[in-house]
């Protein structure tokens, strides 16, 4: 059987990225269910001659040994968060109602790739491919990392699980990571932390609700007040991050006529790189988490829920922006000479932050509007698959 990803040698650039990526974008990888696509891609890359290929769980690390003084590192997830009605993916040609209005009037011409993955990120995982492919003489050596599971929990990170079985693996002096950034450099990222808020109630027949506590009830504060949250805008380093404070999921309740004893509201705080993990967590639930109510549940001592049952289930350190390291200098000076775009901060987190507590300065530069990440109409118009390759290649060239 053929190997579902490659492109024929005889194709032009843009052929071969418009290729690359729609095999991307068909083969399903939503977190979890990476596997068959890191299976292919490792097939891709074990066929260029210049590239030692490892494999660690649904994470590919593929290295050029060319003695270069400097090594760069390109890391790209394959996985996507779930679809919407936006599986598989198609093209779109000019004219298609279903491009957004504000693809249609920068890019009037173009094809438009839609579909789960578009921006976020399988059009920079496409560039990656085809340099991995074509630059078999790069400036620097190279290491491309694609990794599994970046959109869920830390703990299931294909990059911390290869730093910590391999950490020879992913040595460097810069990386470049191909989140979503409009083809410009976006600097650091906002920090993140997942929690669910507990509200306990009494459980009885809703006939006889006064028999009961209504849990569902009990959270409407919470709601009302994360409703009034006002993002604030924190400059770090001359970039703008802003933060947020949102319920993402709420669950309750164990019957059509039960008064619900527990109701959950699920809450994702995203914090500027001016606060380290523990002061946003100050800052949601006090300096000290309380005593363990068992479940893994505590009392907020402090900050935002004080009062309220917390049980933490995800966090993540920020990352400053580090863009006067050199080769973060150049590559914004090469940006800025080829797209006049000026770098912005990521509001999203990226394994920049991992990046950065490895002491390797890294940055966020890809193809696709980090505006339409995890939309369901995401979509990448083809010109900016090229603009993103052109712009490593002439980099790292
Ligand atoms: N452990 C975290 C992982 C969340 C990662 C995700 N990153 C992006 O979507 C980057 C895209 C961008 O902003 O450009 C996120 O920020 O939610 C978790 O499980 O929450």
């Amino acid at each position: 059987m053929d190997p579902m990803i490659g492109f024929d040698a005889n194709a032009s650039q843009s052929e071969a990225l418009a290729t690359l990526l729609t095999q991307l974008m068909e083969t399903y990888s939503v977190s979890d269910e990476e596997g068959p696509l890191t299976d292919e891609v490792e097939t891709f890359l074990k066929a260029q001659p210049h590239l030692t290929v490892r494999r660690h769980g649904d994470t590919l690390v593929a290295s050029t040994d060319l003695g270069r003084p400097s090594r760069v590192i390109l890391a790209g997830h394959l996985d996507t968060v779930p679809v919407i009605d936006n599986f598989p993916p198609k093209w779109l040609e000019p004219g298609d109602p279903a491009i957004r209005p504000e693809v249609a009037e920068a890019h009037p011409h173009d094809r438009v790739m839609w579909g789960r993955g578009a921006t976020d990120m399988k059009s920079s995982d496409a560039a990656m491919l085809y340099l991995a492919a074509t630059l078999t003489e790069p400036r620097v050596d190279l290491t491309y990392v694609f990794y599994d599971h970046e959109e869920v929990a830390a703990e299931k990170n294909g990059l911390r699980k290869v730093v910590e079985a391999h950490p020879d693996w992913i040595q460097g002096d810069f990386a470049i990571i191909g989140e979503p950034t409009n083809c410009g450099i976006e600097g650091g990222c906002n920090g993140t932390m997942r929690f669910d808020v507990i509200v306990h109630g009494v459980a009885a027949h809703s006939a006889r609700a006064w028999m009961g506590e209504n849990a569902i009830h009990k959270a409407a504060p919470i709601l009302t007040k994360l409703a009034a949250y006002e993002p604030s805008d924190v400059e770090v380093d001359g970039l703008t991050y802003r933060e947020g404070l949102n319920a993402t999921l709420i669950s309750g309740g164990n019957g059509t006529n039960v008064i619900p004893d527990e109701c959950r509201i699920h809450v994702n705080y995203r914090f500027a790189p001016d606060k380290t993990l523990a002061e946003a967590k100050a800052l949601m639930m006090g300096a000290d988490a309380g005593a363990e109510l068992g479940n893994g549940e505590h009392t907020a001592t402090g900050g935002f829920f004080a009062g309220y049952g917390i049980e933490m289930k995800d966090e993540s350190p920020s990352a400053r922006p580090g863009l006067t390291d050199p080769l973060a200098a150049s590559l914004v000076e090469l940006v800025r000479e080829r797209t006049g775009r000026e770098p912005l901060a990521k509001l999203g987190w990226t394994d920049v932050a991992r990046f950065a507590s490895l002491g390797i300065p890294a940055v966020n530069l890809g193809a696709g509007d980090p505006l339409l990440a995890h939309k369901h109409d995401e979509q990448l118009p083809a010109s900016d698959l090229m603009l993103m390759a052109d712009l490593l290649a002439d980099w790292l060239g």
